[in-house]
């Protein structure tokens, strides 16, 4: 690389297109100082690139602003008057060439040996103050010494004349003065050696280095703050904008240029950044900034312990809400999805219409929701109905059986728990599934067995809306809808104070009874089974099992009718878990339950049929049957009997007086028909 000569205005020197990763370094001055700093920079031009302006003073700042935009300056080099004047106008860092004493006595010496006996004197122009130390030098030594200083280029000419009246043969000053001494007939030294311009340019270079790698590391945090959903805004000690990012400009309303330099409080009062400045250290705060609503987070910056600014991050709640659903729905299983719509609830009984229908319209509400009912009758698949039908659809349905675990295994998992908040806690803590379905549904099966506390504490989750994690003191927000379900008669409970009476009337808001099998009827038993035995075949056939050894679907299908026939007045206690067992037992059965006949047709052996199935009556005769199916009558106006009951208990929410009055029965027919079979 070559170092270009001094040309007017800016020279690049030794530029080349493939070291724009080197600092950039630009010498500056006149003259004699130019020349020498031009040479001097020469042999560094492998490590940094040089450029040089030959101007000084008001000049040379106009020159190093314009090369600035268009080519960084990471350091410049400059000497005398003219640096000093630089450094004070430019916000670049500037190395200066001093003047050192060696050096000065050396230049001191040769411009003696230059003087003559009309001009015996050496005159030495300095910047700034005359040096003492030269001064008193001069009187020890005898050199008679003329010392001048001088402010600036106009003092050049002053300068000079006075030298020349002083009878000055030789004079060490700096470029200008060494110049326009020369001109009058002297002869002259520059006041900077060598040895002081290298000195200055390996100063440059170090400073030239450490602006580079400040400007990377500027420009690597400008690249993450653009990036930022969040807005950044920083001010300095005076409250005046010194570093914002584009998200931030667009939550202020203006273009980032415009707003640089603005005191932040007159740009957005509400954001309160004055308090920051007062050195508060806040948490997060929600504020008003022009219709939107935002958290922002504030902080002093301080310096070596010294306050220089203040630093504040602004959120927009809807992406803290978005990322705080998917953070809570990934900390669960997506296992634990929902399987089931309301159409999935079959049955063409006008019991099982209703179901669908109220489930329809509870899908629609936000309400909390009972749903009474015994075991297999189809409880969590109505919750997951009203779920999936209901706008929080696409959120997470939890479930849990509140009386298959203990209470304080209940407890956490319901609630969570804080890291350490009791010996064996898991570290970081556990999100409850209450937070965890946090905007969607928790279906809490069995709840009439929820232990008393926690129904206390589930109590404050639905009025607060708020749950509170074991070991915890931080309330955290939740949005859940309820649906609780049991098979108990939680009205009882209530009354026997098993079950806490303001828990049971914030859950039981919305009410819907799943019917028994047996209220159900017979025609809704035949098509649960038949979709069962549906469903089960074509599981087999997906399985690639050989159908070839399985009767023909129709074959079986006839199979179950006859065995349902039978089971006419059968309860179905365990109601479509039973029935589903059924469906299952008659396919493991299918073959046992054939006999050929004598004619080598096959035909269902009802001895075997009662075998397998013994909750079935044998067909009975005419007479019998006439029989039976009385006792049946009279046992669905039975049933009829009890549900009248236990409506009309629910609609005065247990309250067994009143059903009495509405009934117009006594106390005793009451329990009477509660309790028949
Ligand atoms: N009407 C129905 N139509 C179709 N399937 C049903 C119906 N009722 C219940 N089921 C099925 O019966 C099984 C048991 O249902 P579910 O688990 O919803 O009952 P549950 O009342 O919540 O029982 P438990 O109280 O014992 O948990 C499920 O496989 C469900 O699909």
């Amino acid at each position: 690389m070559e170092v270009l000569p001094a040309a007017k205005g800016s020279v690049e020197v030794g530029l080349l297109p493939d070291v724009s990763h080197l600092p950039h370094i630009v010498t500056v001055g006149r003259y004699r100082i130019g020349r020498v700093l031009q040479r001097l920079a020469q042999p560094w031009s492998g490590q940094a690139r040089f450029s040089h302006i030959a101007a000084s003073f008001d000049d040379a700042v106009a020159q190093v602003h314009a090369l600035n935009r268009k080519q960084p300056i990471d350091a410049l080099v400059g000497a005398g008057a003219s640096g000093a004047w630089i450094r004070e106008r430019v916000d670049i860092p500037l190395a200066m060439v001093e003047v050192r004493g060696l050096d000065l006595l050396q230049a001191l010496r040769q411009a003696k040996l230059q003087t003559t006996a009309e001009t015996p004197h050496v005159g030495l122009v300095t910047f700034g103050e005359p040096s003492a130390v030269v001064a008193q030098f001069d009187s020890l030594f005898g050199l008679g010494l003329v010392q001048i200083a001088y402010q600036g280029p106009q003092d050049a000419a002053a300068c000079v004349q006075k030298l020349r009246a002083a009878r000055v043969g030789a004079v060490v000053a700096p470029g200008l003065v060494a110049d326009l001494a020369e001109q009058a007939g002297m002869s002259s030294v520059l006041l900077y050696s060598d040895i002081s311009v290298r000195q200055a340019l390996n100063d440059a270079m170090l400073l030239a280095r450490h602006r580079r790698a400040e400007r990377d590391r500027h420009q690597r945090l400008e690249t993450v703050l653009h990036q930022l959903q969040d807005g950044v805004v920083a001010v300095d000690e005076r409250g005046r904008i010194c570093a914002l990012n584009p998200r931030m400009a667009a939550l202020l309303g203006a273009p980032l240029e415009a707003l640089h330099g603005r005191p932040l409080d007159e740009v957005a009062p509400t954001l309160g950044m004055g308090r920051a400045l007062a050195g508060e250290e806040g948490g997060e705060e929600v504020v008003q900034l022009a219709m939107r609503t935002l958290v922002v987070r504030r902080a002093p910056i301080l310096e070596n312990g010294q306050l220089t600014g203040a630093l504040l991050v602004c959120r927009d709640p809807a992406v803290i809400q978005r990322a705080d659903r998917s953070l809570r729905a990934d900390q669960r299983q997506r296992g634990a999805g929902v399987r089931w719509r309301i159409e999935d609830y079959l049955g063409s009984s006008p019991a099982a219409q209703r179901v669908r229908q109220l489930a329809r319209q509870f899908a629609a509400s936000e309400a909390t929701v009972l749903i009474l009912g015994e075991s297999g009758t189809g409880k969590e698949l109505v919750a997951q109905g009203i779920h999936r039908a209901g706008s929080r659809a696409a959120q997470p349905f939890l479930a849990v059986n509140c009386a298959a675990l203990s209470e304080s295994l209940l407890e956490s998992e319901l609630f969570g728990y804080e890291d350490g908040a009791f010996t064996g806690a898991r570290r970081g803590g556990k999100t409850g599934l209450i937070e965890a379905a946090h905007t969607g549904t928790l279906f809490l099966d069995e709840i009439g067995d929820m232990p008393l506390a926690l129904q206390s504490r589930l109590l404050r989750v639905l009025q607060e809306r708020e749950v509170l994690r074991v070991g915890s003191t931080t309330p955290i927000p939740v949005d859940v809808r309820v649906i609780a379900a049991t098979h108990a008669d939680l009205a009882a409970q209530v009354e026997r104070g098993q079950f806490r009476r303001d828990l049971y009337y914030r859950l039981a808001v919305l009410r819907l009874a799943t019917p028994t099998l047996q209220q159900r009827g017979s025609a809704d038993v035949a098509e649960l089974a038949h979709s069962m035995l549906a469903q089960r075949l074509g599981g087999q056939a997906l399985q690639g099992q050989a159908l070839s050894r399985t009767a023909s679907h129709k074959a079986l299908a006839a199979m179950l009718d006859a065995v349902l026939l039978r089971a006419q007045a059968h309860p179905w206690p365990g109601n479509v878990r039973e029935l589903d067992n059924w469906v299952e037992r008659l396919l493991a059965c299918q073959h046992y339950l054939v006999a050929s006949t004598q004619h080598g047709a096959a035909e269902l052996d009802a001895a075997r049929l009662l075998e397998i199935f013994p909750e079935c009556a044998p067909l009975m005769p005419l007479a019998a049957s006439e029989a039976a199916r009385k006792s049946r009558l009279k046992d669905a106006a039975r049933q009829a009997e009890r549900k009248r009951v236990r409506e009309v208990l629910e609609s005065v929410d247990g309250d067994q007086g009143r059903a009495c009055e509405v009934l117009g029965i006594s106390r005793a027919t009451l329990w009477r028909r509660l309790n028949q079979a």
